[in-house]
């Protein structure tokens, strides 16, 4: 079944992993040409800059669907979790045993060890202690890959921006004086861009076959759409990216097995050994799986070279049994595995940049109250941090989603993707009628002791009597007010982490959205915590002292809220620690206006701004010295290139300051 450009299908990624799209079918077609070959990387050339991109999106085919009755399981919610705890508990001790030896070398390494949890399957043990801070494990993801808004402005091979590498290499002393670093592009696929030859050297195994895949896709694209410029600043046709990382998988097993004689070797058997929920999950579920797998037969095909005559804009999908796939079931398997154990791939100061997944890392289970983070503080590398005392034995557990964000949320979000209930600590007390979470509260106003009271439950409507849990008096919470308040910011927040939020528009609405939730909610809790940070970045870079002292206020009440949000030590309310030192060090506006005031005579005036510009940057070193020492526990080591960026700047405000040395 052959398929047009317009039938592939875009997705995007989630938090923590991709949720982006693929596909399967039962049908086998045409055996594939494809041939490993040990060839090198083209070359790069240099890069316009980028610029908007198209918001064009690849569409999905009616066609590309798989008969996929007979592996379907009906499956609700609430009955999939303990289905999932049901087939963990089966995980034998020899099952175990066959995955701690695969990763014999890496575990001894790190004094992690694996072992079988009731109800959640293999788990990652301590084998010795972990102070805050520390590293317990880090190493270099099998997988891990841009999304398409990322491929102009991130090298493909460390992951850094121009900014950030140039931050490194300095910190680092492996910067040349002379020489200027650059993103060049990839010659051929002219989608993935790289900082230097040895990142693109490094990266070559992985992309050799996708660099052709995306040269037809490319091709494929611009002929579709002819009014398209074909200027390098449009990516978008390079498709989703659980479909890339999944086809870099997939090239990658069957160069394996060409080395191995026809065999998988152990690169593979760690991508297959990752747990899947195939077999529990929805009707509705398994056939998106199939449209996946379908489509990602389609972009397995494009590597092919063309065959005489053949019509370069129509795609023959490839036969999975050619990769070493023996069934449709074991195709499933690894595609819905795939969103189960992928992480995101975030930038130093946890942005999120695209798809990473390690199969080790991914044996750690969660928690919504964490002992131990998972962050790419210097980019390529994935590293897992302590943030508490971690003591011999103690499981490592880490967190999938945001864990600042309300009980009910985090419940449906792990129920829905990864297929189990919460039970942890947080958890277990947010169940506590008693319990205020500062995720999601009201604040009495007025108060003296600025006390808080629980939020009204979702079919509490009118006027809502909660009590203080400072001074214990009952109040009124008007919920036909605050309502609809909430659920403004909270589709702004999503309209932002889907990149769908106009600038100007965001704006707008939060300038009268914040005030209003601000006289209702404490800091901490959601949307309001998100919010301050959303609309201090919107405001970034401020055009006047007005707009400068609102973003830098909103970002000192992000920083205050994320600290109670967050579990202690995360690395989130340090990066935004660090927005906020930041914004405290802009002292532009302040120095131009003095200037202006003294240039018009207006000594008075003049003085004043300049005393207000040193004030700023005399806070902003207490504050970004703050960030660095708290970089370095959520990210471990020196704290990564943000932790860098900081002593940069500190040092720099220091000496304009008149400072002897750094503090
Ligand atoms: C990334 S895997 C973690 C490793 C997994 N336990 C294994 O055996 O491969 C994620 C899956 O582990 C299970 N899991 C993780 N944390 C859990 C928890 N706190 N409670 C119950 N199950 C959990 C869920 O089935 C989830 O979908």
């Amino acid at each position: 079944m052959a398929t047009s450009f317009q039938a592939l299908k875009d997705a995007r990624a989630g938090r923590h992993q991709g949720k982006a799209q693929a596909s399967s079918s039962s049908s086998s077609s045409t055996a594939s040409s494809s041939v490993v070959h040990e060839s090198k990387p083209p070359a790069v050339s240099q890069t316009t800059s980028p610029t908007q991109q198209s918001g064009h999106t690849l569409r999905t085919s009616d066609e590309a669907q798989v008969q996929l009755s007979q592996t379907s399981t009906s499956t609700k919610n609430d009955t999939a979790a303990s289905a999932v705890s049901d087939r963990l508990n089966q995980i034998d001790l020899g099952e175990r045993d066959e995955i701690e030896a695969l990763y014999q070398d890496e575990l001894d390494k790190w004094d992690v060890g694996i072992r079988t949890i009731p109800g959640r399957g293999r788990g990652l043990m301590a084998k010795k202690g972990f102070k805050p801070g520390s590293r317990i494990l880090k190493t270099i993801p099998p997988i891990s890959l841009l999304s398409t808004s990322h491929l102009l402005n991130t090298c493909s091979g460390c992951f850094l921006t121009l900014r950030e590498k140039s931050i490194r290499l300095a910190h680092t002393g492996e910067a040349h004086k002379d020489e200027k670093i650059r993103l060049s592009r990839c010659a051929g696929c002219k989608a993935l861009h790289y900082c230097s030859r040895e990142c693109q050297i490094q990266d070559w195994p992985n992309h050799k076959h996708e660099c052709k895949a995306l040269q037809r896709l490319r091709t494929m694209y611009f002929r579709s759409f002819p009014t398209k410029k074909e200027d390098g600043t449009d990516v978008e046709w390079a498709g989703p990216e659980m479909v890339r990382a999944l086809g870099r998988m997939i090239w990658k097993r069957k160069d394996e097995r060409l080395k191995n004689g026809g065999k998988d070797g152990d690169w593979w058997n760690r991508i297959a050994s990752m747990e899947s929920h195939r077999r529990i999950v929805s009707e509705q579920e398994l056939v998106r799986i199939g449209q996946q797998i379908q489509h990602l037969r389609h972009y397995l095909g494009a590597a092919r070279p063309l065959q005489p005559g053949e019509d370069v804009e129509r795609l023959e999908p490839v036969d999975l049994a050619d990769f070493g796939f023996g069934s449709v079931a074991e195709i499933m398997d690894v595609a819905s595995a795939f969103p189960v154990n992928s992480f995101t791939l975030s930038s130093p100061s946890l942005s999120a940049l695209g798809v990473s997944t390690s199969p080790l890392v991914a044996l750690a289970n969660h928690s919504c109250d964490p002992n131990a983070v998972v962050v790419f503080p210097e980019g390529r590398d994935m590293e897992v941090i302590a943030l508490c005392d971690i003591t011999p034995g103690e499981e490592i557990l880490t967190s999938y989603i945001d864990v600042s964000t309300p009980y009910e949320d985090r419940q449906a979000e792990l129920l829905g993707r990864y297929r189990f209930k919460c039970e942890c600590t947080l958890c277990e007390k947010s169940k506590d009628e008693r319990w205020i979470d500062p995720r999601w509260c009201v604040s009495h106003v007025g108060c003296d002791e600025k006390g808080k009271g629980k939020m009204p439950g979702s079919s509490a409507a009118g006027s809502t009597s909660t009590s203080c849990d400072a001074c214990g008096k009952s109040f009124e919470v008007e919920m036909g007010l605050l309502r609809p308040l909430l659920q403004e910011g909270k589709q702004l927040l999503s309209q932002d982490e889907s990149n769908a939020l106009e600038r100007s528009y965001g704006l707008s609405k939060l300038s009268s959205l914040i005030p209003a939730l601000q006289a209702k909610l404490p800091a901490s809790s959601e949307p309001l915590l998100g919010l301050y940070r959303l609309h201090a970045l919107l405001l970034n870079p401020p055009r006047t002292i007005a707009t400068l002292n609102l973003a830098t206020s909103h970002l000192a009440l992000a920083s205050s809220g994320a600290e109670i949000a967050y579990p202690r030590n995360h690395p989130t309310p340090a990066v935004i620690k660090a927005e906020w030192g930041k914004m405290l060090s802009y002292d532009k506006l302040h120095r131009d206006a003095a200037l202006e005031a003294g240039q018009k005579g207006d000594q008075k005036s003049s003085t004043e701004l300049n005393k207000e510009a040193r004030k700023r940057l005399e806070q902003s070193v207490g504050v970004m010295s703050d960030a660095v020492n708290d970089l370095r526990r959520g990210m471990g080591g020196a704290g990564g290139v943000t932790a860098m960026e900081l002593e940069g700047l500190i040092g720099g405000i220091q000496a304009e300051l008149g400072y002897g040395s750094k503090r």
